[in-house]
C-alpha cells in the first residue's frame, strides 16, 4: 500500500481505516485498488440498503477516533459523545462477558487488549507437540466434562511433530492419536455443540468434548493433518474484518497501548505508525488489527494467508505484504509445486463449503472473525479444505442473520466471509488457468 495513503488513514487513529464506506472507496479509485468484484459488491449493498431501509454506504458512519495520548495508560480518547452514539447501537452494547471472547479463550474483560503478546508468543510452523504430563499414578487424572477416552497409553504417550502456522505458542497439546487438545474456549465449545447437528458438520474438525486436568481445559478435536503423508498445509484466514466489533467499542472506552504491537508495525512498516504512535511507541490492538488488514489481502479480498508449510518442512508466515491477488496466485502456484490436480480438488472443496455455508443456520446466525480454511494436500494428491477456528465466532441476537457478502458498516456485524471465499475461488481458477490454459 503507498505510504501516503497509509500515513492518511494512521492519522486519523481508527476512522476509516476498516471500514469499506464511501470515503474508502473514493480512495481505492484514487489509488486504481477498485476492482469489478469490489464495485460490484458496492452496488449489491447500495441495493440491500434500499430495499431493506438500511443505511446506504453513503450514510455509515465512520469508526470515531481513537487516540493514545503519549502520556500513555491510554485514558485519554478524542472521542465524542456523538460519534459514540452514532456508532454504538444497542446491539454493540450488549454484555461483552457473554460474547466477547478471545480466540485464545480469555473472556473480554481479561482478554487480548490487556494481555501483551509478541512474536515469540507466536507459532509459526512446525512445533513438537507435548502430551500433557503423565504423573504414572493410577488416580483418574481427567474430571470429565463430556465424552473423552482418557487416559492414554502409554505407546501414545510420545511428542508429535506437528504443524502449527498460526495462533499462540502452547495452545495445543497431544492427544490420542489422529486427535489433539486445544485450549479451552467456551465460545468455540458452543460453536463445536451448535455445529453437531448443522450442514457445516462435515467441513470442521471433528470435536470429541472438553477435558480438564489441573484447572485447565482442553477442546478435543481430530487432527487434521492424521491422514496425510508429510503433509503440506496452508492458513487462510477468512473475512474483511479480523477483529469483533465489541473490541472497537472495548478500545474507545478502554483504550490500552501495546508496545508489541508496535514493534510488530515497525518490522513491517516504519512508516505505519502515526508521529504520537511513534513517540508513545505503542499502538492500540484493533489500530493494529486494521493496519494488518490494509497491508494483507483483508480488506481486498476477503481472505489473507497466514502461514504455509511444505511437505520438504520449509515454512513461511512472512505474508503480512501479501496484498493483490496476483501475489496471492504466486503463492498457491507455489504452495502445490504447479499441480493442477491439487488445485482442482481444492477448488472442489471450496464449493462444496460454499453450498454448505449458505445451507448452513449456524453461518446465517453467527458472524465469524478470525476464523480460517486450512488446506491440506500431499504427494498422493489428497487435497482437503476444512473449516477451523471458531474462538471468535459470535452468535447473533435472537432472530438476527448476516448476509456474509455485502460491506461491514459498524454495527452491522456483516464479516464479508461469503465475498472472501468467492475471491478465494475465483484466485484458484487464476491459478488453474495460468496452469494449464483451459484446462479448470
Ligand atoms: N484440528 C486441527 N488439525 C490440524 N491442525 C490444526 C487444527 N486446528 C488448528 N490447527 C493448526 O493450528 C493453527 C492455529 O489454529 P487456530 O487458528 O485454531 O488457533 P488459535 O490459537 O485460535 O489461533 P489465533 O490466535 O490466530 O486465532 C492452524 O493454523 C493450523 O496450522
Ligand atoms: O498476525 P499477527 O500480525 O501476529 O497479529 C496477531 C493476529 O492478528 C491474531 O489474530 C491476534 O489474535 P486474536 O485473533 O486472538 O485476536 C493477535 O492478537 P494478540 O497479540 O492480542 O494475541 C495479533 O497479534
Amino acid at each position: 500500500m503507498p505510504k501516503e495513503s497509509n500515513r492518511r488513514k494512521s492519522s486519523s487513529g481508527l476512522s476509516g481505516t476498516g471500514v469499506i464506506n464511501e470515503g474508502s472507496r473514493l480512495e481505492r479509485r484514487a489509488a486504481g485498488k477498485s476492482s469489478p468484484i469490489y464495485d460490484e459488491l458496492i452496488q449489491k449493498a447500495d441495493q440491500i440498503s434500499a430495499t431493506s431501509g438500511a443505511p446506504t454506504l453513503m450514510d455509515a458512519p465512520r469508526v470515531p477516533q481513537v487516540t493514545i495520548t503519549p502520556e500513555g495508560g491510554g485514558s485519554s480518547r478524542e472521542m465524542q459523545q456523538e460519534d459514540w452514539d452514532e456508532a454504538v447501537d444497542g446491539t454493540l452494547r450488549r454484555k461483552l462477558s457473554n460474547s466477547s471472547i478471545s480466540s485464545t479463550g480469555s473472556s473480554a474483560v481479561e482478554s487480548e487488549d490487556d494481555l501483551l503478546s509478541d512474536n515469540e508468543s507466536k507459532s509459526k510452523g512446525i512445533i513438537t507437540l507435548e502430551h500433557l504430563v503423565d504423573t504414572g499414578e493410577s488416580r483418574p487424572w481427567w474430571k470429565l466434562k463430556t465424552i473423552v477416552h482418557w487416559p492414554f497409553s502409554a505407546t501414545q504417550r510420545r511428542k508429535l511433530s506437528w504443524v502449527q502456522l498460526a495462533g499462540h505458542k502452547g495452545n495445543f497439546k497431544a492427544a490420542d492419536e489422529g486427535t489433539i487438545l486445544k485450549k479451552f474456549s467456551e465460545n468455540e465449545m458452543q460453536c463445536f455443540d451448535k455445529l453437531r447437528e448443522d450442514a457445516l458438520l462435515p467441513f470442521v474438525p471433528g470435536y470429541h468434548g472438553v477435558v480438564e486436568k489441573d484447572g485447565e481445559s482442553f477442546l478435543h478435536m481430530t487432527d487434521l493433518l492424521a491422514n496425510f503423508d508429510l503433509p503440506n498445509v496452508m492458513d487462510c484466514k477468512m473475512g474483511v474484518r479480523t477483529y469483533l466489533e465489541e473490541e472497537l467499542v472495548r478500545a474507545r472506552e478502554r483504550p490500552k497501548p501495546r508496545e508489541d504491537l508496535y514493534k510488530k508495525m515497525v518490522e513491517v512498516d516504519s512508516g505505519g505508525p502515526t508521529p504520537q504512535e511513534h513517540s508513545q511507541r505503542a499502538i492500540t490492538k484493533p489500530r493494529y488489527m486494521q493496519w494488518r488488514e490494509t497491508m494483507s489481502s483483508t480488506n481486498t479480498l476477503g481472505f489473507r494467508i497466514e502461514g504455509i508449510k511444505k511437505h520438504d518442512g520449509t515454512c513461511r508466515t512472512d505474508f503480512k505484504k501479501t496484498r493483490s491477488k496476483q501475489d496471492v496466485v504466486q503463492v498457491f502456484k507455489d504452495f502445490v509445486d504447479g499441480n493442477m490436480n491439487i488445485i482442482k480438488s481444492y477448488l472442489n472443496r471450496l464449493s462444496e463449503i460454499q453450498q454448505a455455508l449458505k445451507m448452513s443456520e449456524f453461518f446465517k446466525r453467527h458472524e465469524v472473525i478470525g476464523s480460517s480454511l486450512l488446506f491440506i494436500h500431499d504427494h498422493t494428491n489428497n487435497a482437503q479444505v476444512w473449516i477451523i477456528d471458531f474462538g471468535k465466532t459470535t452468535a447473533l441476537p435472537e432472530g438476527q442473520t448476516l448476509h456474509h457478502d455485502i460491506p461491514w458498516q459498524e454495527g452491522n456485524r456483516e464479516d464479508g466471509y461469503l465475498w472472501g471465499l468467492e475471491n478465494l475461488i475465483h484466485t484458484l481458477e487464476s491459478v488453474g488457468n495460468e496452469g494449464t490454459e483451459g484446462d479448470i
